[in-house]
């Protein structure tokens, strides 16, 4: 479902921020990419969502090589995609109902179907009685659950995350990482970059290490301890 292979990637001025990184997380598999502050794990999920380029290598998204893919497909291609930040980026003027409809507006799913799937998309993060407020009103963990619901609307095939709970206290934290692992229950690629050792370590998934955008370990589900 995501695939990285032989993947560098230098920033103008010299910066070489992944150096041949290679490998592949599939349909209902959940990956964390973690390692040091400047390792590269936000210039990886930037490269699949298309904000980068990658300078050599293949990234490939369901099966479609991201390198070759033309300015104008952009927007269809990135609705496989759900991504969810630290900084939430909720539009602060308009309710929680209108924050989660926006990427099925943009999709251009009819009116009539948009309402079912919001709700179904709050419901599935526990805010469905908040539709109607401001993202403001809510708690950190609350706007944070309703960038979940917003980036899950459209069913993405792949769900990334870059820092989902950094701003959050360890219970929530955990929460939040639940609620991904039901995503991935459900058949789909969940991705999370992570600086946590400690909530990482708890949720026992696989580990991608990255060190000065090398990959130095990929540890199984299995042997996390
Ligand atoms: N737009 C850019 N132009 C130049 N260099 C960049 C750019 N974005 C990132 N870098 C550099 O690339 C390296 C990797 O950055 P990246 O943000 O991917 O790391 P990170 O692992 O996500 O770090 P952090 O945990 O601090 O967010 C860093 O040294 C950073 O300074």
């Amino acid at each position: 479902m995501i695939g990285f292979e032989l993947v560098s990637k230098r920033y103008e001025g010299d910066h070489q921020a992944l150096t041949d990184v290679s490998f592949s997380v599939e349909a209902g598999e959940m990956a964390f990419v973690t390692g040091h502050s400047g390792a590269g794990k936000s210039t990886l999920l930037k490269l699949l969502a298309m904000i980068e380029r990658p300078t050599n290598g293949v990234v490939t998204l369901d099966g479609q090589k991201l390198n070759t893919v033309r300015p104008s497909d952009i927007p269809r291609i990135r609705r496989k995609l759900g991504m969810v930040f630290q900084d939430h980026r909720l539009l602060m003027d308009r309710t929680v109902f209108a924050n989660v409809e926006l990427p099925l507006v943009i999709a251009g799913v009819a009116p009539a179907d948009r309402g079912r799937r919001v709700r179904a998309a709050l419901e599935k993060v526990g805010l469905l009685s908040y539709e109607k407020q401001l993202p403001g009103s809510l708690s950190t963990g609350e706007q944070q659950r309703v960038g979940i619901a917003r980036a899950i609307v459209a069913k993405p095939a792949v769900l990334i995350a870059d820092e989902p709970t950094g701003n959050l206290d360890p219970q929530l934290a955990m929460e939040i990482m639940g609620l991904f692992a039901e995503f991935q229950q459900v058949g789909t690629a969940v991705l999370v970059a992570s600086h946590d050792l400690m909530l990482i370590k708890r949720m026992k998934k696989r580990v991608v290490v990255l060190d000065h955008g090398k990959l130095v370990a990929d540890v199984p589900a299995t042997e996390v301890v």
